[in-house]
């Protein structure tokens, strides 16, 4: 047996919908976490700071006795978004960042951002006040290639903004690309990238190799085995620029299994034990506190947490549910295609 003792991680990036669905998993996630970024596409989208306080009660509410959990909210900036609002949100204490989804880009993306420039009074606010905002870095435009869509966002959209607003801290959320990473260690400074559990494990011959899975499906996509590489070699080289974001993304299996899918996985549920294994795989296991509880809070200002978690690697194989049971439906939990052997204690 051996065994990991780390600070207890966060997670920087997350989806924990509402309602049946948010009561169904958000146990998946308090069990291991202390604090996540909670992902604002609900819909309706959560736009002002008086969504982001009711919803945050809605999730406090669902959390399972006794779980102490965190979830750091964040705002679904739009074209109408209210700088005094954002601030407001901000001075307060509630909102830890500002989403922004190219319109189109992803699930529940629809009343995001068309024009940047229609941003540009919030955005330049949050320069002033230091709040990150957290960016979907894909571009929508049809002519643009679905696997090129993250580099082409870094070099119309990304990089011109922040060359425009070089105060404003920007994550790039779920890093899926060599050219992400690569952008991200040639700067300075105010740019970090959310890595998830998933594209450090699959590339897209997962998607379309020997029938259409569509429970690897997600977005931005899974790219080729080069960009996974990059991708484990930042996520386990220590650079405190990249953290863990699972993303993870419950839909119910009946909107993933047809004949146009969701786009999001489901890894709550058994993410530390995947990275633990991906870790190991690297050699890297030292270096698994800073990428899943160091790097993250550092980042946002934040002190890591003061608590711990232990991993174990035991010999017999640790087996999680191929679905879990919601209210709203079952949901399909992430398969690495590999047989694990951590286990958080
Ligand atoms: N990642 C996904 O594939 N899906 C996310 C949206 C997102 O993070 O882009 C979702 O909300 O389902
Ligand atoms: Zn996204
Ligand atoms: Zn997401």
């Amino acid at each position: 047996m051996r065994s990991l003792t780390i600070r207890r991680p966060d997670d920087w990036h997350l989806h924990l919908r509402d309602g049946a669905m948010l009561e169904g998993v958000i146990g998946d996630t308090s069990r291991h976490f202390a604090r996540a970024i909670i992902m604002p596409n609900l819909v309706p989208p959560v736009v002002t700071t008086a969504d982001a306080r009711a919803y945050r009660e809605r999730i406090v509410n669902a959390l399972p006795k006794g779980d102490r959990f965190e979830p750091l909210m964040t705002l679904y900036l739009t074209e109408d978004t209210s700088p005094d609002d954002v601030e407001e949100g901000r001075k307060s204490g509630l909102i830890t960042a500002v989403k922004l989804y190219p319109a189109g880009a992803t699930t529940n993306s629809h009343g995001g951002v068309r024009n940047i420039e229609n941003a540009m009074p919030v955005l330049e606010r949050m320069a002033k006040i230091g709040l990150p905002l957290c960016v979907h870095g894909e571009v929508t435009t049809p002519e643009v290639d679905i696997f090129d869509r993250e580099k082409v966002f870094i070099d119309t959209v990304l990089d011109p903004l922040r060359r425009r607003l070089p105060e404003l801290k920007v994550t790039m959320e779920h890093v899926t690309t060599s050219d992400g990473v690569d952008y991200i260690r040639s700067s300075v400074r105010n740019i970090a990238g959310s890595i998830t559990t998933h594209h450090l494990i699959i590339n897209r011959n997962a998607i379309l190799v020997g029938g259409i899975k569509p429970h690897y499906y997600c977005l931005p996509v899974a790219k080729r085995e080069s960009h996974r590489l990059a991708l484990r070699a930042a996520a386990t080289s220590g650079d405190p620029r990249f953290f863990l974001g699972t993303d993870s993304a419950p839909h119910v299996d009946p909107l993933k299994e047809c004949a146009c899918g969701c786009a999001g996985i489901y890894t709550s549920i058994n993410t530390m034990s995947c990275l633990a294994h991906v870790f190991e795989q690297e050699d890297a296991l030292d270096r698994l506190e800073a990428f899943a509880s160091l790097n993250g809070p550092a980042w946002y200002g934040l002190a890591a947490n003061e608590e711990t978690i232990t991993l174990e690697r035991g010999d017999e194989p640790v087996v999680f549910p191929a679905k879990i049971e919601t209210g709203a439906g079952p949901v399909t939990v992430f398969d690495p295609m590999f047989t694990l052997f951590w286990r958080v204690r």
